[in-house]
Order: structure tokens, then sequence, then C-alpha cells
């Protein structure tokens, strides 16, 4: 990232239950994108791997625990995030320990891809989404 300091990167989960419903997360109020539904992750900070990042962000947000080795790249997203350029990385996630709580989050829930087209999303999930759905 040194080479290129305008590059933001973001991991993302599509957590997925027994059938096939995927875990999307309200982004709470004050903060950018405030409202809109999302995979539960976040940024990746100085000196971590992405995969590390997510088991954190995934222990931090839902208090579920996440082995490195269940998370399966999926695809990825390439957006303008404020003035920077943003990658979010998306991983499958099917095994993981505890029951998701929403922690950081006012609610959750549990949509087919399908179903997510009535929900506000940040524009770069779209494609992620479009993606998911050509996978059930
Ligand atoms: N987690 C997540 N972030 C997304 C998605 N789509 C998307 O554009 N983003 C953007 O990616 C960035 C993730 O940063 P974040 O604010 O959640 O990161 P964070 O948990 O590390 O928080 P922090 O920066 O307050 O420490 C935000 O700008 C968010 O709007 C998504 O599906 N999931």
């Amino acid at each position: 990232m040194e080479k290129n300091p305008t590059m933001l990167l973001v991991v993302a989960a599509a957590l997925t239950n027994e059938v096939g419903e995927i875990l999307l997360q309200k982004r709470p109020e004050g903060r950018q994108m405030a409202g809109l539904w999302e995979f539960p992750g976040g940024k990746v900070e100085s000196g971590e791997s992405p995969e590390s990042a997510l088991v954190r962000e995934l222990k931090e947000e839902l208090g579920i625990d996440v082995d490195g080795q269940n998370l399966i790249p999926l695809t990825f997203a390439s957006a303008q995030n404020g003035d920077r350029n943003m990658i979010l990385l998306l991983y499958r996630c099917t095994r993981w320990q505890g029951e998701p709580i929403a922690l950081e989050s006012p609610e959750l829930c549990w949509r087919t891809a399908a179903n997510m087209h009535d929900l506000p999303m940040p524009p770069a999930d779209e494609p992620l989404v479009r993606f998911l759905e050509t996978m059930t």
C-alpha cells in the first residue's frame, strides 16, 4: 500500500446460512453511508492480512469466531470511496462459531442475493450482489 497511499483496502464477508441466506448489517447513524445495508467487514489495518482483518472485524461487529481457513475468496469490487480508490474483497463464509449479534450496528438481516435489491446498499456493493445472484 505504501506505493499507492490513495488505495483503500476493505474486506467483507458473505456469511451464508444453511438455506442460502446472507447476513447484512445496517450502518449506524453518524457514520459514512449511515442507514445503508452492507456485508460485515471493514478496513484492513496496517500490518494485517486481509483474512486476519476480516476475522477481527467479524468478532468486533458480530461477536462470532471465524477460522481464517473458512474464508473463501469470492469476488471483489473497485469503487471510489471519498477521495480514495477502494478495493473491496468479498469472502464467502459458511462456518463460524457463535450466534451473530449486532454489536456495532442497529440491525441485522438475512437475505438471499435475489432479495437484496429492495435494500439500500452502498453503490460498490451492486456488482457484488449481482455476482452472488449468479451463484444461487
Ligand atoms: N463493511 C463494508 N464496508 C463497505 C461495504 N460497501 C462499501 O462501500 N463499504 C465501505 O467500505 C468502508 C469500510 O469502512 P468501515 O468504516 O466499515 O471500516 P471500519 O469498520 O474499519 O471502521 P473505522 O474506519 O471507523 O475504524 C466504508 O467506507 C464503507 O462504506 C460493505 O458491503 N461492507
